[in-house]
């Protein structure tokens, strides 16, 4: 049977909370972080092809094909090369396969639309190929693609810890309405690691085990994320960007990942998307997406 083309959506990954606890010896950073991800982010498309192909489409498609490098540094080609590499070393070849991918999220912004990419990627491939692999031989080719692969490739809201590959599963987190901002000024995450102040910080505490949405705004207001503080003094717009999002009514403001992408949380996704009109209209130059996370019932 010849295989069909598929499509797998790659959800923008939302660190609600993001506390920096440690230091490996390797210089990697032990975290503890809460993770959701949104129902807008990137989407990967397979088809069948006579050879292997790889087009970028979408807002930010063009900006990553212009990057130095050029597409042989995507993380989807690297995702495919490890999963046709793993699967051949179980005596199965994979047939060639032509890759979209639609770029929705800004690139290097904290949302991880690369590793969001790379984890589709993984997804969606074993669908096309009808193939499938050891859960532990794809979680180890996820972390040899990034720290954050590993979360969303799960792709429903957990608290990663260790480098971000110790997962555990949130049962019950509700849905949260959130309106996405961005100044459009990329930001690299080990430039942010390495500008830290200080790397002991405490881990989060006990989570609500209830789904209250008042509860867990609560609770998450109650956290951090480590690098806000150095990402604002590279990138000092994440402070308008911020005090735009308290002003369009949001109950809670943060950055996510490295920055510089903020979100706001708001009652409800008519207030999202009042909001992101009002903060589209004023700011035309940013990244502005409404939004909502998904609580991960469905499956
Ligand atoms: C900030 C977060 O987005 C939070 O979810 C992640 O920790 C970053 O994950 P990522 O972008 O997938 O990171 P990787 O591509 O694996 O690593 C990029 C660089 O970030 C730094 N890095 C990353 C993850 C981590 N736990 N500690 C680190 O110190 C390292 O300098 C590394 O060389
Ligand atoms: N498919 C991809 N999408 C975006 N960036 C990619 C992709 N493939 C490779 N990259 C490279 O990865 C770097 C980080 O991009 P990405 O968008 O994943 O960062 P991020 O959103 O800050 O991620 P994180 O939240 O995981 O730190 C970019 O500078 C880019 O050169």
């Amino acid at each position: 049977m010849s295989a069909e083309t598929t499509s797998e959506a790659a959800p923008a990954k939302i660190n609600l909370a993001l506390h920096i606890t440690g230091q490996r010896a390797d210089g990697y950073h032990l975290l503890d972080s809460i993770v959701a991800f949104a129902s807008h982010g990137d989407l990967l498309t397979f088809s069948p092809a006579d050879r292997d192909g790889f087009g970028l489409a979408g807002r930010f498609g063009a900006s990553l094909s212009a990057e130095a490098g050029g597409k042989d540094d995507n993380l989807v080609l690297k995702a495919r090369d490890l999963l046709r590499a793993a699967l051949a070393a179980d005596g199965h070849v994979m047939e060639p396969v032509a890759i979209e991918l639609e770029k929705n999220l800004p690139v290097a912004s904290g949302i991880g639309g690369g590793s969001a990419d790379a984890a589709a990627t993984l997804r969606g491939l074993l669908r096309f190929w009808r193939a499938s692999l050891p859960p532990e031989t794809l979680s180890a080719i996820a972390l040899k693609l990034g720290a954050d692969v590993p979360m969303c490739l799960e792709s429903r809201p957990l608290r990663a810890r260790a480098i971000g590959e110790r997962i555990d599963m949130l049962g019950s987190i509700p849905r949260f309405a959130l309106v996405l901002a961005n100044p459009l000024k990329s930001v690299s995450t080990p430039d942010i690691f390495r500008r830290l102040a200080k790397r002991d910080n405490p881990p989060i505490g006990t989570l609500p085990t209830s789904c209250d949405i008042a509860a867990w705004i609560a609770f998450l207001s109650g956290l951090r994320n480590d690098l806000e503080a150095p990402a604002r003094a590279i990138v000092p717009e994440i402070a308008s960007v911020s005090t735009a999002l308290r002003e369009a009514g949001s109950q809670l403001v943060r950055m996510s990942g490295s920055g510089a992408t903020c979100f706001g949380i708001f009652s409800d996704r008519e207030q999202a998307e009042k909001a992101a009109l009002e903060l589209e209209s004023r700011h035309p130059d940013w990244y502005v997406q409404a939004t909502e996370t998904e609580n991960g019932s469905a499956g």
